[in-house]
């Protein structure tokens, strides 16, 4: 994903399949539905169109996403609470942060073919994010990806 795209705390890390949203800018009835379907290994990954202005994440999000597995959320959006998430060690990825709440009047759709960061995401897609980014692996290339991690990797021990 582009490098818009940012871990909100230092250290944060995830890695799991896509559960995908799209929302209308600001929106949150999509982003609320999706935690409530998403489960254990998922990442939820919003298609927020970039929209800046209110918060579509926030802490108490992060504490119902954790007790139902799911490893993290990557947003092409603004977020907020990022002290209590970073207490809560729950790996958020966003454009930014604003105190603004997010509007609750509009529907978008969960669990379709998105954009997020500039990249195409599907559901099932692999989500990997550290402290230099988010990739997507198409979920048909996981197994090649992976295949090849060998030879790239440092030998053991060095
Ligand atoms: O308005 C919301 O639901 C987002 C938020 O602040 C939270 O999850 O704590
Ligand atoms: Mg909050």
């Amino acid at each position: 994903m582009d490098a818009r795209i940012r871990p909100m705390w230092p250290g944060a890390r995830v890695s799991g399949r896509a559960f995908t949203v799209r929302t209308p800018p600001g929106q949150h009835p999509s982003v609320k539905e999706a935690l409530e379907i998403a489960g254990p290994g998922d990442v939820i990954v919003i298609d927020g169109a970039g929209f800046l202005e209110r918060a579509l994440w926030g802490d108490r999000l992060s504490l119902r996403a954790q007790e139902r597995g799911i490893v993290g959320i990557v947003v092409d959006g603004a977020v907020r609470d990022v002290a209590l998430i970073e207490e809560l060690g729950f790996p958020v990825f966003a454009v930014a942060s604003i105190p603004t709440a997010p509007q609750t009047d509009l529907a978008g759709e969960v669990g379709t073919v998105i954009e997020c960061g500039g990249r195409r995401v599907e559901p099932g897609d692999l989500v990997v994010g550290d402290a230099d980014g988010v990739v997507v692996v198409p979920a048909a290339a996981v197994d090649d990806v992976l295949g090849r991690l060998p030879r790239v990797a440092p030998p053991a021990g060095g």
